[in-house]
């Protein structure tokens, strides 16, 4: 058939575009507080596309210079939602700029521990890694080196800025100073696009809890879930209770801050002594 201006008409083939892979949603912190236990029920929900492994790809320079198709290979098109949890990007304020610069309508879950023992579990972790794997650890620690000793060394550093260097995985006193990183989080995303949790309550109520994270997401909720305890670990050793009583002077007026910013306090917290009198 020919048109008006006598060229061939051919059947217009519409090209299908292909569906957006688009990160929608991300666990971003912390280490230590049940995200992975998260991971496993979000990777369970048909309407997700959740990868369950951490990706590392906003903080780690090798993986974050395959590039967006690297990244975007593992999630699948046609889902409501698409994330993964790496719990290391909220502590690195390059790793949230990456982030929003990648898509700044992402929803950021933050999910907090007591953070004396939240540094515990991850001292706990790295030895129990270091002893495994040796000089390939990632989060190689000196097994020498004591807890404590690694506290001091962080607090030494105290107010630098975080950067994305070989020495920031061992940050363990650092990471527990929440409100830095929903300040540095809130500078670039607005309050709505982020939902804190808290690991004590996610752990006593996962139904509630779970929901709540399906409701952030505008997803239905669920009506039962089976009981996940992800991560769980052994510990050679109790943390010293004169270590925990340092830590917790040294995040008392941080946990303040974040008190103020939720509109509650977290009683399961650990509080100085001289706060419980
Ligand atoms: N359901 C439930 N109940 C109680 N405790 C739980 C649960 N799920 C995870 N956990 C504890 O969370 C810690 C692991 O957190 P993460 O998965 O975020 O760790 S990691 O950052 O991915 O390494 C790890 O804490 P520690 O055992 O103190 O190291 C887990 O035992």
């Amino acid at each position: 058939m020919l048109n008006q201006f006598g060229s061939s008409v051919k059947k217009a083939k519409k090209k299908k575009r292909p569906e957006p892979r688009t990160a929608t949603f991300l666990i971003v912190g912390v280490m230590k507080a049940s995200t992975t236990t998260a991971a496993k029920i979000l990777s369970s929900r048909e309407d997700i596309s959740f990868t369950y492994n951490e990706l590392h790809y906003f903080d780690k320079a090798d993986n974050f210079s395959k590039g967006k198709a690297w990244y975007e290979a593992h999630f699948e098109a046609g889902k409501k939602e698409r994330g993964e949890k790496t719990p290391v990007y909220s502590f690195y304020p390059e790793a949230i700029r990456r982030i929003h610069e990648y898509n700044p309508k992402m929803k950021l879950v933050l999910m907090l521990r007591d953070p004396v023992t939240r540094a515990y579990s991850q001292y706990n972790h790295m030895r129990q890694q270091t002893k495994k794997l040796g000089a390939a650890c990632f989060l190689k620690v000196d097994l020498k080196k004591t807890f404590r000793e690694y506290l001091e060394m962080d607090e030494a550093k105290d107010g630098e800025p975080v950067t994305l260097d070989k020495t920031a995985p061992q940050t363990m006193l650092r990471r527990g100073y929440y409100m830095e990183q929903i300040d540095n989080i809130l500078k670039l995303f607005p309050k709505e696009q982020l939902l804190v949790l808290t690991q004590e309550r996610y752990n006593a109520d996962p139904l509630a809890e779970n929901n709540r994270i399906f409701s952030f997401l505008n997803l239905p909720p669920l009506t039962a879930l089976e009981p996940v305890h992800e991560h769980a670990r052994s510990y050679e050793e109790e943390m010293l209770a004169e270590d925990k009583e340092w830590l917790a002077g040294k995040y008392a007026a941080h946990n303040e801050k974040l008190f103020e910013f939720l509109g509650y306090r977290i009683p399961e917290w650990t509080t100085p002594a001289e706060d419980q009198k």
